[in-house]
């Protein structure tokens, strides 16, 4: 039987007051968005082992997955969008799988062209990024 994904984890990394979005290159209907990095779990996969997958694929970093953050965002196929307060453990990110990459504060955030599901955690990025 083939494998469905069910879940879409979102990695929010936070550091120095600033939360890391990707921009992305695909679909078109979103190209040049932004986003927070990660990507469908794979078959035997926890979201943590899926968000420590994409960040080392599209990122070049190791990185542990905490905390949930905001709402579940319900996706089209039946997947479910989570984000995950995660923590880069070594590396610096590298856009490897994004047109780039940028570090903003709670005041640009609200300013930047995030992909229509994310903006849905607006509040609770920005309050984590407030403490
Ligand atoms: N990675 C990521 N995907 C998001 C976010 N917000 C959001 O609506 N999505 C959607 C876009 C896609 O429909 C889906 C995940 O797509 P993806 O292209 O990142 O996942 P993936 O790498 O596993 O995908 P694939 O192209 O290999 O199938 O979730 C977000 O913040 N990060």
């Amino acid at each position: 039987m083939q494998f469905e994904p069910l879940e879409v984890v979102a990695a929010a990394v936070i550091s120095n007051g600033r939360l890391l979005l990707a921009q992305r290159t695909r679909p078109a209907e979103f190209a040049g968005m932004w986003e927070l990095p990660g990507g469908k779990v794979e078959a035997g996969e926890s979201p943590a082992d899926a968000v420590r997958r994409e960040l080392a694929e599209e990122l070049g970093v190791v990185a542990v997955a905490g905390a949930r953050i905001g709402v579940d965002v319900p996706l089209p196929r039946g997947l479910v969008l989570r984000a995950y307060r995660t923590a880069i453990e070594s590396g610096i990110p590298q856009a490897l799988d994004h047109s780039a990459l940028q570090w903003v504060s709670a005041e640009e955030l609200a300013a930047v062209d995030l992909v229509p599901n994310d903006r849905i955690w607006l509040d609770d990025l920005k309050a984590a990024l407030a403490v």
